[in-house]
Order: structure tokens, then C-alpha cells, then sequence
């Protein structure tokens, strides 16, 4: 398993690409076993996560091939209508191949993804919406056998709570069915409107997405299109937090403010100054205190969990006391005893951790949980003085693309160091 050596102190200054995101490559990329057209992607980031979907697309028949960041999948047939847990276990979003396969072949075994370190993550509300639609549904030996026999058809569906993936997942399967579907309580994420972009290029009838609401009249086909996988504002994010941690200035290259939602403004409250540029978005910090700013996770526009715990890194050096409330997942603090290590001082209690500022954070060895926990630690380290050794880095390169290099390319002191096994 490789770790990261980072040696912390050094402003960040320069350019940095922001890759296409995670979460939206991955699901666009499970679009095209809706069509038996060519889907070619642009922007895809290559990480570990885009490898394994390709691994479980290949596994459904689809031919794809790389160059650079553009993508190309080909489900002229389907295969195999069956997921196994042996690819589905490793990654949850492959989970979302189900409702494409069952709108286009009326039939689709998927192993259920289980849960995950940040928490017990359930399917039930994408397998209510597709019963709603029609479809039968039986668990069987951990797998999900689900059936439509003369296709989907439209349905009302109204979400409990927001989720992403049951409203990503049902807005693919309805452009299939017959009739119209409507989403309500949908997720309004940036990826949503991105999924929604090139499924209308694929033909598909879908209104309302980055709204509540989402509407979508099903087609007898899709076609083959292009389509350009949104920036990835996370990965943005995580590198504004970066300098607000240790101060600097980076341009980000393909950054847009209105990615963040209120992440933006908690941001400058906190010290940092951002400016949208034609190129992106330019952050920086000089010398200026951070300052330490209460935030609560919600669905967006509100502040992304999968910000949070970058963003506990930036208030463990804040001038005083912050609160950070995650309302999304319930384990998603991992990072909190890995950060104590370097010298944080944080109470957790329930579902919210408050963040008293310390003068210093000092390098010690730790390690990775999860993929956004990994960024924290990042983050902390690289305003930490002295060295600090991060260990099971695997996390990190399922979802930050290059993240060693571009740090390195802005001037951070960070070294991979392999494992030789
Ligand atoms: C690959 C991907 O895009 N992952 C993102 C996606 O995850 P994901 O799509 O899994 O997250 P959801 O929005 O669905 O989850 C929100 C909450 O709803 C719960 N829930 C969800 C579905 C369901 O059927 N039943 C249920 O109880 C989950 O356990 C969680 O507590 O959105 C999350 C919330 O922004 C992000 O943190 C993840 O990075
Ligand atoms: C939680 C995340 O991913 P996943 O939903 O794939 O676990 C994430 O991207 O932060």
C-alpha cells in the first residue's frame, strides 16, 4: 500500500486543472447501457473508481477505449444482465447499473452494495421508485432480481429525503419506460444537471433537473452522443481548502463558484478570498486569520459532506471555535482521531464535532479511512509543521486524480512513496 510523505509549512502558489467529477463521470458513464449507440466521454478522470465500473461495464458487454480523459463506451449488446458482488462490492455507484439494464433488457440481477465506513447507506428508495414504475422486485441471496416484463412505465415518485443516487439512478431507467415520470424531493447537485445534459443528448426527455423537480417523458430509444463531464467541485474544493489552510494563491483551472453552493460563501467568511476568472476560479489566502465559521452538511446548494471533513482540516488552525454538523451520513468523523494526532483539538458528540483552533498542527504518522477523510488529512498535513506520513493512500486515488502531482506542481512538499509488494 503506498503512503504519502508530506513535509507541511509551504504556501501553495500556481495553475491547477480541475479533473471532470468523480461523482458525475460514473454515473454518465453507467448511461451508455442505455443506448446501443457510442458514447464518447470527455473529461472522465482516471481513477480508481472510473477503472472499476469498467470493469463491471465490461462485464455487461460494453467495449470502451481511453485517450487521455476521453472515453469511449460501446453497449451495442448487453451481454450479461447480472452485477456480481464480486465488482459491485468494491465500488457503491456500480450499484447504479441496475436501472439502466432493467429499462433497456426488461430484467437485471445486481448484487446490493452494501454498506460503507461512513455509514449503513440503504437502496431502498431507488427500489421503491422502481416498483412504483412497475417493476417486480425480490432480494435473493444478496442480490436484487428485478423484473419489468413489458418495460417500465411512468410513475409519480416522491422522495422522502433527498438522495442522489436514487434520483440519478431513476432519472436514467425513466427515459426507457413508457410514459411520464415524475421526481419529486429530487437532489439538485451539480451532477444531476450534468447527467441530465447528456442524457437530453442522448435523445432522452428530461426537464426540471437542478430543481426539486424532475420530469421525464420516456423515448423508445437513445443514441450515441458526446458530452463533457463537469468539473469536479469537490476535488475544487478540497484545493480552496488547501490554501486556506497553509495560504497561498491558485487559479483553478475549469472552477466555477456556483459548484461550491454555500461552500462558497462559507469559504470567505472563513478567510479566503475567491474570483471567478474566464479560466476558472482564482483562491487565495495572504496572512489573514482563519477564521472559524459554524457549518451544517445538506443536500446542495448547501455545504457538501463530502467537504466536511476538509474542512474540519481547515478549522483545526481557525482564531476560535467552530461547530461542524454532518446531517447526511452517520459515521462520517473517522477522520477526527487522525486529526487529533496532529495536534487538533475536537470534541465529537453525536452528530456534531466542535473545532477549537490550536496555534500549530504538528506531523505525526496517520492514516486514510476514507476517501474524503484522506483529503483532511492532506490538508492538515501540508500545515502542519514538520513531517507527516499518510498510510493507506488508496482511498485517496479512488477519487483525486493526480492529487501528489498537482500538489507537488504548486510547490507542497509531497512524496509517494510505493509499495514494493
Ligand atoms: C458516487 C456518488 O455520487 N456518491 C455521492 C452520493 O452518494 P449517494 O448517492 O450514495 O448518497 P445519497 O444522497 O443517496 O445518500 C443520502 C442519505 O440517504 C440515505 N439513503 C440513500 C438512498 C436510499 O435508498 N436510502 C437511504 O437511506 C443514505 O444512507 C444517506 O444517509 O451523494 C452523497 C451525498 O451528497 C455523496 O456524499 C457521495 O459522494
Ligand atoms: C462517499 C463518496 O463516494 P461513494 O458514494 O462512491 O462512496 C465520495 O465521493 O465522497
Amino acid at each position: 500500500m503506498d503512503k504519502l510523505a508530506i513535509i507541511g509549512g509551504r504556501e501553495l502558489y500556481g495553475e491547477l486543472r480541475i479533473s471532470g467529477a468523480k461523482n458525475s463521470a460514473l454515473k454518465v458513464m453507467a448511461a451508455c447501457l442505455l443506448t446501443d449507440g457510442k458514447l464518447i466521454l470527455d473529461e472522465v478522470p482516471d481513477l480508481a473508481d472510473a477503472r472499476q465500473l469498467l470493469v463491471l461495464l465490461e462485464n455487461h458487454g460494453v467495449q470502451w477505449t481511453r485517450e487521455g480523459a476521453r472515453l469511449t463506451l460501446d453497449a451495442g449488446t448487453i451481454t450479461s444482465t447480472t452485477a456480481p458482488y464480486e465488482i459491485v462490492r468494491k465500488m457503491r455507484a456500480s450499484f447504479n447499473v441496475l436501472g439502466p439494464i432493467l429499462a433497456r433488457e426488461g430484467q437485471a440481477k445486481v448484487s446490493l452494495p452494501g454498506g460503507c465506513a461512513i455509514g449503513a447507506r440503504p437502496v431502498d428508495l431507488h427500489l421503491d421508485a422502481f416498483r412504483a414504475m412497475g417493476a417486480d422486485i425480490e432480494l435473493e441471496e444478496g442480490y436484487v432480481l428485478a423484473e419489468a416484463k413489458g418495460g417500465l412505465k411512468g410513475a409519480e415518485v416522491e422522495f422522502p429525503f433527498v438522495s442522489v443516487g436514487a434520483t440519478e439512478h431513476v432519472m436514467m431507467a425513466a427515459t426507457l419506460a413508457k410514459g411520464t415520470t415524475v421526481l419529486k424531493n429530487a437532489a439538485r447537485e451539480p451532477e444531476i444537471v450534468d447527467l441530465g445534459d447528456c442524457l437530453r443528448a442522448m435523445g432522452a426527455k428530461v426537464e426540471g433537473d437542478g430543481t426539486d423537480t424532475i420530469t421525464i417523458t420516456g423515448v423508445d430509444r437513445l443514441e450515441g452522443t458526446t458530452h463533457e463531464v463537469v468539473a469536479d467541485r469537490i476535488e475544487m474544493g478540497s484545493y480552496a481548502m488547501a490554501v486556506g489552510a497553509v495560504g497561498g494563491e491558485l487559479l483553478l483551472e475549469r472552477g466555477r463558484r456556483d459548484l461550491l453552493g454555500t461552500a462558497a460563501a462559507v469559504m470567505e467568511e472563513s478567510g479566503l478570498t475567491l474570483k471567478e476568472e474566464e479560466r476558472g476560479l482564482r483562491v487565495s489566502r495572504w496572512g489573514t486569520p482563519t477564521v472559524s465559521t459554524s457549518v451544517t452538511t445538506e443536500p446542495y446548494p448547501g455545504f457538501a459532506t463530502d467537504l466536511q471533513a476538509q474542512y474540519m482540516a481547515l478549522m483545526a488552525k481557525g482564531d476560535g471555535e467552530a461547530t461542524i454538523k454532518e446531517t447526511i451520513f452517520e459515521n462520517r468523523f473517522m477522520h477526527v482521531p487522525e486529526l487529533r494526532r496532529l495536534g487538533a483539538d475536537i470534541d465529537v458528540d453525536g452528530r456534531t464535532a466542535t473545532v477549537r483552533g490550536v496555534k500549530r498542527l504538528k506531523g505525526a504518522p496517520v492514516m486514510a479511512t476514507d476517501l474524503r477523510a484522506s483529503m483532511s488529512l492532506i490538508i492538515a498535513a501540508l500545515c502542519a509543521e514538520g513531517q507527516t506520513m499518510i498510510s493507506r493512500v488508496y482511498h485517496l486515488d479512488r477519487g483525486f486524480e493526480k492529487l501528489d502531482d498537482k500538489l507537488r506542481s504548486v510547490g507542497a512538499l509531497i512524496e509517494r512513496i510505493k509499495d514494493e509488494d
